[in-house]
């Protein structure tokens, strides 16, 4: 008998592996915040002593999700401006409400409130693109979720930095302090092309080779911004990220609609990765990105929320489903996005675009235990004939019950263990009463 540390017996184990597994009456073993292995329920009493076993009748478990793109703290303007096109809702609504409010104080707490509501729908890593990045890590580090921080870079001055140079320095001095970090890795974030000169751009260019990080940024968002860009520069956005030198595999894309056939070549070439984020461009009226297009040409396509300022919630299930409906829509084509590559699209894929994947984004041997279950026994589960089906086009985050981030017990049936959910929420209507004024 081998010691390990937890044993999950569960209906179903979907690993989100290459040959797209589905494992009936399976556990997961798991010591020392790995999976050591994965095998029948009926052999795994016989093999392991855990020194805690759970059993999970009618649950499924899958991968955490990565939720590969938002800005957590804005989760405290979530609702604050509503059914606007993009540059409206930016221009007129939400960066003077930053100017107004963005603080230590307000990322500290705004971090920890989206972590919450990401751990109660079944996320389990996060991309952060906001300000205050070392506040960020330590509520990232409080909640045990893991998460890349991808802190901005702009032209103009913001409530964290006055210059470019100066958001590029903070960034690194973030980088700094969470290098080697378990849980959190500091990557840079330029805002987008719109806000984002030539120089600063090279700047993070030759920073991002030298310390061998990815960066990531809002390209493409509108057909108004490559028009936009056309007309200010002479280039589409995607073509000026080529010459600048930054496309390329460590390039995390966003958004990537309004595209040509030009651009998806570049981003081929480049095997930069895109995080489509179809509730934040469906609400913004932004465009369409057309994820069968794109990985037919072997492109790694990604899911994110955006910000619950834009989206409004931070739900990757519900995010899911609305990627696999909206490629069959895009595409004309009902074979587009089937649910178990939407599932792959909300966790490995999203763990290949953030370069984490030998660690998290599917559950195998050697892997890190970051794990949710989902329960699939109510009656809007029924008939059950197929669980990725059920987990792709008929849950809600409701039906999330347990999460696990490197075997830590995060999420147990439904009750946050790290973070105060009271506290959480009382603090989150300090906010808006104050911001309400
Ligand atoms: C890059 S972090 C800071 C910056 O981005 C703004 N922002 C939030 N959501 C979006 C979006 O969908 N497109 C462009 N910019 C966005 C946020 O408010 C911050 O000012
Ligand atoms: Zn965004």
């Amino acid at each position: 008998m081998q010691p390990i540390d937890t044993l999950i017996n569960a209906r179903w184990v979907i690993p989100v592996n290459k040959e797209r597994d589905i494992l009936e009456n399976h556990s997961v073993a798991i010591a020392d915040g790995k999976i050591v292995d994965i095998l029948a329920t009926n052999e795994a009493a016989d093999k392991y002593t855990a020194k805690e076993t759970i059993s999970l009748q009618d649950q499924a478990l899958i991968p955490g999700f990565v939720n590969t793109h938002g800005h957590a703290a804005m989760a405290l303007f979530r609702g604050m401006a509503d059914d606007l096109e993009l540059m409206t809702w930016l221009n007129d609504h939400v960066w003077p409400a930053e100017g107004k409010w963005v603080s230590a104080e307000f990322v500290k707490d705004g971090t920890l409130f989206a972590a919450a509501e990401m751990i109660r729908s079944g996320t389990t890593t996060f991309s952060d693109n906001y300000f205050f990045a070392g506040e960020a890590a330590k509520s990232v580090i409080e909640s045990g979720m893991r998460a890349q921080l991808c802190p901005p870079v702009l032209d103009f001055p913001t409530n964290w930095a006055q210059t470019p140079d100066e958001h590029i320095d903070l960034i690194t001095e973030v980088m700094g302090e969470y290098k080697n970090h378990s849980h959190v890795r500091v990557v840079f974030g330029p805002h987008a092309p719109y806000t984002c000169s030539d120089e600063p751009l090279i700047r993070i260019k030759e920073l991002a080779d030298e310390l061998n990080v990815p960066v990531q940024m809002h390209v493409h968002e509108t057909q108004v911004e490559v028009d936009g860009q056309i007309e200010q520069r002479g280039n589409r956005p995607i073509r000026r990220l080529k010459e600048l030198g930054l496309l390329n595999s460590k390039f995390q894309a966003v958004h990537m609609t309004a595209l040509s056939d030009e651009d998806i070549d570049d981003i081929a070439e480049a095997g930069a990765h895109v995080l489509h984020c179809p509730e934040s461009n469906l609400k913004l009226a932004s465009g369409f990105c057309p994820v069968d297009k794109l990985q037919k040409r072997g492109i790694n396509v990604a899911l994110g929320t955006d910000g619950a300022a834009s989206n409004n919630d931070l739900d990757m299930l519900g995010e899911m489903r609305t990627a696999a409906m909206l490629a069959k829509a895009v595409g004309q084509n009902a074979v587009a996005l089937p649910a178990y590559e939407a599932l792959a699209m909300a966790t490995i894929n999203g763990a290949k675009a953030l370069g984490w994947d030998a660690e998290i984004g599917s559950l195998e041997v050697g892997k890190c235990a970051d794990i949710t279950a989902i329960a699939l026994d109510d009656l809007e589960s029924q008939p059950l004939y197929d669980p990725v089906s059920h987990i792709v086009y008929a849950s809600t985050r409701d039906q999330v019950k347990h999460v696990w981030v490197n075997g830590k017990h995060l999420l147990d049936d439904r009750n946050l263990t790290t973070l105060d959910k009271n506290a959480i929420v009382e603090n989150a209507k300090q906010w808006q009463a104050k911001i309400k004024g």
